[in-house]
């Protein structure tokens, strides 16, 4: 037990990752939208939607690596008791150990994933945003406990329905217009909702408030 508790110590202290940021916020999509949260945005990303929001995370070089002790640092710090790993796909990583030593602290593990990666780590919520650009792997299916499906044109209603089909049954369904057509899709996603009502509307209410 005590060799288990010390090898466990020195992976926290000398495992790292590449973090493009991280930042104690409010929640803006999904299911936890409007609570506090602390997010750790890691680098790299081989999905390539064109229209993704934070494409300098793509390349996880260019973002400094950060030892899992750091990052436990600045959870710790905060009072909220979520923590959201995001990227970039944050499954290119094995997330084991930080998301481990994160629910030891008392904290809950939030992932936002395209599924494209084989799971790793350890999680109290899984949001799964497939792409067009990548297809998802299928152990991510039964998984998920939300779907968010990114509308970006009408075509991306029927994609959205295939993919409902094959989550488990409690997963909660999301649509969430891509921030360029907003404006163009809310319209069609609000008639959606109405003629479909398992699923939810999630609108990036971060965006609208000009935080991180
Ligand atoms: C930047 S991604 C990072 C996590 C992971 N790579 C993924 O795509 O799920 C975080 C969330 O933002 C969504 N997103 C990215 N760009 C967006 C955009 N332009 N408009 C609306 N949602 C967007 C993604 O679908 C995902 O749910
Ligand atoms: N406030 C806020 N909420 C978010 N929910 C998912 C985000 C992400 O980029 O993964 C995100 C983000 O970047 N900011
Ligand atoms: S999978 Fe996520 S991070 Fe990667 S390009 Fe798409 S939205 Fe951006
Ligand atoms: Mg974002």
């Amino acid at each position: 037990m005590q060799e288990q508790i010390k090898i466990k110590e020195v992976e926290i202290s000398s495992e790292t990752l590449p973090v493009m940021e991280s930042f104690y916020t409010i929640q803006g999509e999904g299911a936890y939208q409007g609570q506090a949260a602390y997010f750790i945005r890691l680098g790299g990303c081989d999905v390539g939607c064109h229209w993704c929001d934070v494409k300098e995370s793509w390349d996880a070089s260019v973002h400094p690596r950060k030892t899992v002790q750091s990052l436990l640092n600045e959870v710790e710090e905060v009072e909220g008791n979520i923590v959201v790993i995001t990227g970039g796909e944050p499954l290119m990583h094995d997330l084991d150990v930080l998301t481990s030593a994160i629910q030891e602290r008392g904290k809950r593990t939030h992932i936002e994933t395209s599924g494209t990666h084989k799971i790793t780590g350890s999680w109290d919520w899984i949001c799964f945003s497939p792409k067009k650009f990548k297809r998802p792997l299928d152990e991510i299916y039964s998984k998920a406990d939300e779907l968010k499906i990114i509308i970006y044109n009408k075509s991306d209603f029927e994609w959205a329905k295939m993919h409902a089909e094959r989550v488990n049954s409690a997963c909660k369904l999301y649509l969430q217009p891509e921030w360029s057509k907003a404006d163009e899709m809310i319209p069609a996603i609000i008639n959606f909702v109405k003629s479909n009502p398992d699923w939810n509307i999630s609108l990036q209410v971060h965006k609208f408030m000009q935080i991180p």
